[in-house]
């Protein structure tokens, strides 16, 4: 992000503040308001007038996830790749992690399969047009997720920008042979977009496929098997077509795992997520990381399906006073594994009794990033750290097999790798986390513990823990020290047996779990961090506006017309509103009294909220989509005619459907064609009057 943006967010601020504020303060914020806008008409200005340290705020958008840069780091790929002596650069734009692990995981079996020297790269840590000065020989891999509507990662989006752009010649990268895998979702629209943008962009340029680019799809959960299929076909064109020699050595650690006797570590350290401890305070633009209580946690919604829940949480910020968040932000939130299955996991592998010793983590190759805390210990791993209770690839089992206790279980695992067929089918009928396949194999083999799974195995082999994004469903304008969240619980059955549930491993633990009884306690130690957004109210408080929610998408509309409601209260105008709100029933309806006083108090006349219940004996059967389009008239001429901003809030495959019917109460307002009508969506999605939030229905 550029001193620019970051400028105009600093100004948004102050405008939604303006607006919001009481008499004096507004007086003073429309000072500092009127001050800013005279730098709107020339921004440059205001970049040379800052601190001339500012820029080193922006170069790195992903300093927090990937730890501290050495100042005399280069951000040139090629002379790093030099002094590194790599032969290979993986390339991740990932931002949830998934790209990032894979990347990762590229990285040492390129090691343990080719010797080869591979370097790992964050695509926001270099200069994209270095790319072009990589030397011949070396081998380009790019993983790379899509977001929004076919955007790409935070991390990733100078290197697209550039990527995509004229600046590059139409052979100048010629001598570069690469390779391409995507992460992304069928249920989005632009499926795997980043993916192919990159694909068609490289090829223009002249850079050589040595395989066909794989697509994962998330929404089939193949991923991970399409990823395995594209690294194996990966390495046959290493072998055949750049000459790479095949060891294949079985399984090499990445890191070193050794007991430090002197190091003492409290909790807080010990619990801290990597993170938090990588990313400096000092040059990071990040918000800080913290540790906060949940002060109030109540149900608010009863489903038909049992096993659903809705809650809604307060976390207590008041002692925090570095943590600020704006209205329409996210709140990213570090689960806990369940301490059951973390003490079971470590019974397990037999590390039970030396839990809480302090172990030293260095990575062998010291080019490589750690992806857990260098100093810890295994429960800390087990329960802060890993994410203990993924599901476990067909690769893992391969490996796993030759650490197995008998003979038995190891050809048993070793058969279960082979076919992915009945690999599909164990895993439809079971819920194979780690600590599930090693029980699963004492089955038949009484209690035998694995004593022999080396610790660097699990780092190697977990994923890193990662954090879950939830919209904040509170204003700091009437909650300025709480941060509240609407958490759905809406477990994924077994595929080939419904009646089993995988529970999500952060909601169940945030709204007090289906299925199990976790220590309150541990919602006293809850890392966090607030995620800034773009959904964000527009500036005016008179300009009108559309919400579209469905289930726990209203959470951002809460805080929405608490905002709103609060320029009324002090006397200002406010535009009018409308809320189409999708639930199964009125026992769903979240927030239906909050909503009801707000119509009938601050914001009368200006606030109606219209719901689709779709399972409701009291109502016709209706989606939010169908309400959208009964209004499709109103909802046309406000968007034309009074310059309404629209925002929709919710899952994926909904926000298409509403996305339709809006476009065609749009192209029924004016006459346009739905190419018109799309080029006038893209121009509002710019001027900020478009605005989405949406997700896949995964469980978190
Ligand atoms: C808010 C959101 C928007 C997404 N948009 C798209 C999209 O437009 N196209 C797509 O193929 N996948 C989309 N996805 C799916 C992600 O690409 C997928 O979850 C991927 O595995 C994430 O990889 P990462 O963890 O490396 O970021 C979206 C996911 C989320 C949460």
């Amino acid at each position: 992000m550029s001193a620019v943006t970051s400028f105009w967010q600093v100004f948004y601020t102050k405008m939604e503040a303006a607006a919001l504020e009481t008499t004096i303060a507004d007086c003073l914020v429309l000072v500092i308001v009127a001050t800013a806008s005279a730098y709107l008409y020339n921004p440059g200005k205001l970049i040379r007038q800052a601190d001339p340290t500012i820029a080193k705020l922006f170069e790195r958008p992903q300093l927090g996830l990937a730890g501290v840069r050495r100042v005399n780091d280069s951000r040139n790929i090629a002379e790093k790749m030099e002094e590194t002596e790599a032969d290979v650069v993986v390339f991740w734009g990932s931002q949830s992690g998934l790209a990032e692990s894979l990347a990762h995981r590229l990285g040492r079996e390129m090691i343990r399969r080719f010797k080869l020297r591979p370097l790992v790269a964050d695509l926001s840590d270099y200069e994209p047009q270095t790319i072009a000065l990589i030397p011949e020989g070396k081998l380009a891999l790019f993983v790379m997720s899509t977001y929004g509507e076919g955007d790409p990662s935070d991390n990733a989006q100078e290197f697209v920008t550039w990527v995509k752009s004229r600046d590059v010649g139409a052979s100048a990268l010629k001598h570069i042979r690469y390779g391409a895998f995507g992460c992304g979702n069928r249920n989005y629209r632009f499926y795997n977009k980043v993916i192919r943008d990159v694909e068609n962009c490289l090829d223009k340029a002249g850079a050589v496929p040595i395989l066909p680019t794989g697509h994962g799809n998330e929404a089939e959960g193949t991923t991970e098997e399409v990823f395995v299929e594209w690294k194996h076909m990966l390495f046959s064109a290493c072998k055949t077509k750049l000459g790479f020699t095949d060891h294949d050595a079985g399984y090499i650690p990445s890191v070193k795992v050794v007991q430090d006797l002197t190091a003492a570590m409290d909790d807080a350290e010990l619990y801290r997520p990597l993170a938090a401890i990588t990313a400096s305070p000092m040059i990071s633009r990040k918000a800080p990381i913290f540790c906060a209580p949940i002060k109030m946690r109540h149900t608010i919604a009863s489903y038909s399906d049992k096993s659903r829940t809705c809650a809604h949480l307060v976390a207590g910020i008041a002692s925090q006073r570095r943590v600020k968040y704006r209205t329409g932000d996210h709140l990213l939130i570090w689960p806990i594994n369940p301490a059951e299955e973390v003490e079971t996991l470590l019974h397990m592998v037999g590390l039970d009794e030396t839990k809480d010793a302090i172990l030293r983590i260095a990575p062998l190759d010291e080019h490589m990033a750690l992806k857990v805390p260098s100093l810890t210990t295994a429960h800390a791993l087990f329960s802060r750290h890993l994410e203990i209770c993924a599901p476990v690839s067909r690769e893992t089992i391969a490996t796993l097999a030759a650490f197995a206790p008998t003979a038995e279980t190891q050809s048993e695992l070793i058969a279960l790798s082979r076919d992915r067929d009945s690999y599909s089918e164990f895993l439809a009928n079971n819920h194979v986390t780690l600590l599930r396949l090693l029980q699963y194999t004492q089955k038949s083999e009484g209690m035998t513990l694995w004593r022999n799974l080396p610790l660097s195995f699990m780092i190697d082999f977990l994923p890193a823990m990662k954090p879950r994004s939830y919209s904040i469903s509170s204003s700091p304008v009437q909650s300025p020290r709480e941060i509240s969240l609407s958490v759905s619980v809406k477990p994924t059955p077994l595929v080939g047996k419904p009646d089993v549930l995988i529970p999500g491993l952060t909601s169940s633990f945030l709204s007090g779990g289906i299925s199990r009884d976790e220590d309150m306690s541990r919602l006293s130690s809850i890392y966090m961090q607030v995620k800034t957004s773009s959904f964000k109210l527009p500036i005016k408080p008179a300009v009108p506006i559309i919400m579209v929610a469905a289930g726990t998408g209203i959470a951002p509309f809460r805080a929405f017309l608490q905002d709103r409601a609060h320029v009324a209260t002090v006397g200002h105008e406010v535009g009018p509103m409308i809320l189409f709100f999708g639930c199964q029933s009125e026992d769903d309806y979240l927030y239906k009294d909050e909503l009801d006083s707000l119509k009938h108090g601050p914001l009368v006349d200006r606030l109606e909220v219209v719901p689709a219940f779709s399972r409701s004996p009291d109502h016709e059967k209706m989606y939010v989509n169908h309400q959208v389009e009964a209004k499709a008239e109103q909802v046309g001429q406000w968007l034309v005619a009074q310059g309404a901003a629209i925002y929709i809030c919710g899952a994926a495959t909904m926000a298409t459907l509403v996305r339709e019917v809006v476009l065609e109460a749009v192209k029924a307002e004016t006459g346009w064609s739905m190419d018109e009508t799309e080029a006038w969506r893209l121009d509002c999605k710019k001027s900020r009057k478009w605005h989405e939030d949406v997700w896949s229905e995964t469980c978190k």
